[in-house]
């Protein structure tokens, strides 16, 4: 299946597929961009637009703890690119929770993570892919519809939307998707992807952006075992074809699978086992007198040993701590590594003229001022170059390589890495790293926007929904069936208006807290890996679901108001008008909830609590309010467009005629119709004029959704 394929050519072989009109705007990568500038030496060559910096990951006696419970004790590792690492052991032992670490999404007690012996920093994690173990999409989009959004969203503007769809095409190829592409991703309710298909969906969402480094959570788990073969055969060849840097975490590979690693580390206990080669690691249990009987799986050899007694445990990482302190060692994992040396020494070593004479550290690094003087000179703009520093930090060897002063603050140094397209480009300055996104804030409005109506549309608007919405509109017509202007009338049609202001608000409301949790997973993953700006998907959110939360309460107004026999044209506008603004500000309310409530069932009651309240307060139900309870009523959505409907109702069309034993005063004095504020008056509240009303409810809408905002923003963040 999918050993056959080419294996995520997204560098060069990518450009070479496009068609010739194309290739102007991108010009074809080259997976070792990388120079050193030297007076003599190569020119530095033009930045790509696809290409990626090979990555190399060094983690040293890390330590992480939950709750204050120690996940992980001192573990280290290294992986190399063009190599993939497997992370292994009994379930629980740390592998994800290793991952999390991995991915700078879990806060270390102890240890260090590098990369190209750099600390990680902000700019690196975003050019790690992290495949998460849950498959998380948007169930009623189609495979092909997840791909391309996530294309339009997380590649650069500077590529075309056909040069997009063509990475998105070739992906689908690469993976063996394409039988599916069309295919929903389902989920528990509606069948869509296999469960193989949706990992491989999974991973090649996150393949769209080209990282460096790739860390994949269980990416065989519920696959069989020819698609786990694979799968596996795949990520090998993209790793050492593309020199990607792979981690995996496994349970329980084939023999042949095992193989295929590089690198392996088993955990047992939060703590290592083993590091190192993985076709040494038989050669480590025999040491400590653990012998593989012939023909076994060694992955299942030594997943037994680790989950073996207690003692044996503890002899096996005893083993491990041991070998340590033998010469053969990684020295990747001595402190010393990150002090001596330096990456430039690779590419120094490609140039066999170079002659470099130091004294001492060798750095790299290309400031903004280089990095502009080097693209006003000799260089394209675009070029991507890497300065090298010699020695003396402060001293100039400028005659063999051009040398810039290195700050102390090892933080501050840079590589420049536009080589990536994953989710951003970054730029490089002394002092700072500022983050650019991939796309500018109207790609991301548009694209959303676009998503989150084609997503919410197929939920919104339910062949159900649809129904109950007919069906209530008709009864509620044949309910309140041509009422007549009466005051005998009055309570009905106040009851159309009441019940209508609160089944559109229940709707609204819980229709939104429901989507929400879902949603947010989704959001959560991709601003994790830095897709776009939240305030983009806020606004888009917005505006992408507003025609399909009008929708429906338009369909409801439309069948039951003229079959209550009001026909004025003005009164059923402005009527429908204070309708939707009340549904749209109930969404907001439940938005908000939703956003502020991890669990559903707080949400659910705090939402019960309040639009019970509210109804209760609305004005209809309860006339006779104590006083001491009235301030209730002004924080009821209801109340506002209930009151703005009857005033519009009331005063603007046939007057409500009194009845022979009128309740209201006006009419024992000679009056035969009742003004509107007496009727408003008689449901013991002190009538707000139409304008303030309308300006509560809009107050109502832009602090609700600017708190749903502010939550997600600063309470919410994904972590
Ligand atoms: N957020 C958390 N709160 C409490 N305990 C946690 C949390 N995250 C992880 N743990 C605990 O840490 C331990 C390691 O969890 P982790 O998910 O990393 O294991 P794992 O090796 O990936 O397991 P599996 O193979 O079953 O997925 C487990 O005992 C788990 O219960």
């Amino acid at each position: 299946m999918i050993i056959s394929k080419d294996l995520f050519l997204l560098g060069d072989q990518d450009y070479l597929r496009l068609p010739k009109d194309e290739k102007r705007l991108v010009r074809p990568s080259t997976t070792n961009n990388i120079r050193v500038e030297s007076s003599g030496g190569p020119p530095c060559p033009r930045a790509q637009h696809t290409p990626h910096r090979p990555l190399e990951l060094v983690f040293t006696s890390l330590s992480v703890s939950v709750d204050k419970r120690p996940i992980l004790r001192d573990v280290s590792g290294f992986v190399k690119p063009g190599q993939l690492l497997a992370v292994m052991g009994p379930s629980g032992c740390g592998k994800t929770t290793l991952l999390n670490s991995l991915a700078g999404r879990l806060k270390l007690d102890a240890g260090q993570i590098r990369l190209n012996r750099e600390r990680m920093s902000k700019r690196y994690k975003r050019k790690i892919c992290y495949v998460l173990q849950q498959d998380v999409f948007f169930p009623d989009l189609t495979l092909r519809q997840t791909l391309e959004y996530s294309a339009l969203l997380r590649l650069p503007d500077t590529l075309s939307y056909s040069q997009k769809m063509q990475y998105v095409d070739h992906i689908i190829d690469v993976l063996d998707l394409s039988s599916c592409q069309d295919t929903i991703i389902g989920d528990y309710l509606k069948r869509g992807l296999s469960g193989g298909e949706k990992k491989r969906a999974n991973i090649a969402c996150e393949l769209l952006t080209n990282p460096s480094l790739m860390l994949l959570d269980e990416p065989t788990s519920g696959l069989d075992s020819h698609s786990a073969y694979s799968l596996m055969c795949c990520l090998k060849r993209y790793a050492e074809k593309e020199g990607k840097t792979v981690v995996v975490t496994v349970h329980q590979p084939s023999s042949q699978i095992f193989h295929m690693f590089d690198k392996l580390l088993l955990l047992c206990n939060g703590q290592t086992a083993y590091f190192g080669d993985t076709d040494r690691v038989v050669e480590f249990f025999n040491s400590i007198g653990l012998t593989i009987a012939p023909h076994y799986n060694p992955a299942d050899f030594i997943l037994e040993q680790v989950k073996g007694s207690e003692e044996m445990k503890e002899k096996i990482i005893s083993a491990s701590k041991e070998a340590r302190l033998r010469p053969d060692y990684p020295q990747e994992l001595l402190p010393e590594y990150f002090t001596q040396n330096n990456i430039c020494d690779k590419y120094l070593n490609n140039y066999n003229d170079s002659q470099v004479h130091t004294n001492g550290p060798v750095r790299c690094q290309c400031t903004q001022e280089m990095w502009s003087k080097n693209a006003n000179s000799q260089h394209n703009q675009d070029s991507v170059c890497v300065t090298v520093a010699l020695g003396d930090t402060t001293e100039a060897h400028g005659h063999v390589y051009t040398t810039i002063a290195v700050k102390e603050d090892e933080g501050k140094t840079l590589w420049l890495d536009n080589q990536s397209h994953a989710s951003s480009s970054v730029s490089s300055s002394d002092d700072d790293v500022s983050w650019q996104w991939p796309t500018t804030f109207w790609t991301q409005f548009k694209v959303l926007s676009q998503r989150n109506f084609q997503e919410a549309r197929p939920r919104m608007l339910s062949k159900l929904n649809w129904v109950q919405t007919v069906a209530l509109g008709l009864m509620a017509g044949l309910l309140w069936f041509q009422l007549q202007r009466k005051e005998e009338s009055l309570h009905d049609i106040q009851g159309w208006m009441f019940f209508s202001t609160t089944y559109w608000m229940l709707f609204a409301h819980f229709g939104a807290l429901s989507s929400f949790p879902p949603e947010r997973e989704v959001i959560n993953k991709e601003r994790q890996s830095g897709a776009y700006r939240l305030s983009a998907y806020y606004l888009a959110k917005m505006v992408g679901e507003l025609p399909l939360t009008m929708t429906l309460p338009a369909v409801y107004h439309i069948i039951s108001y003229p079959m209550l026999g009001l026909h004025s044209v003005s009164v059923f506008v402005t009527l429908l008008g204070f309708l939707l603004l009340n549904t749209v500000v109930a969404q907001s309310v439940g938005f908000f909830v939703g956003a502020c409530c991890m669990d559903m069932q707080v949400s659910i009651t705090i939402s019960a609590l309040y639009t019970l309240a509210t109804q209760l307060f609305g004005g209809y139900l309860a006339t006779n309010i104590p006083p001491w309870l009235k301030w209730m009523q002004y924080l009821s959505m209801v109340h506002y467009a209930y009151q703005n409907m009857q005033i519009v109702e009331f005063s603007e069309g046939t007057k409500i005629q009194c009845a022979d034993q009128s309740k209201f005063e006006v009419c024992h004095r000679n009056s035969t119709f009742i003004p509107v504020d007496d009727i408003l008056s008689s449901q013991g509240t002190t009538p707000l004029p139409l304008w303030a009303n309308t300006l509560v409810l809009l107050v109502f809408l832009v602090v609700f959704r600017s708190l749903g905002y502010i939550v997600l923003r600063y309470f919410r963040r994904p972590k």
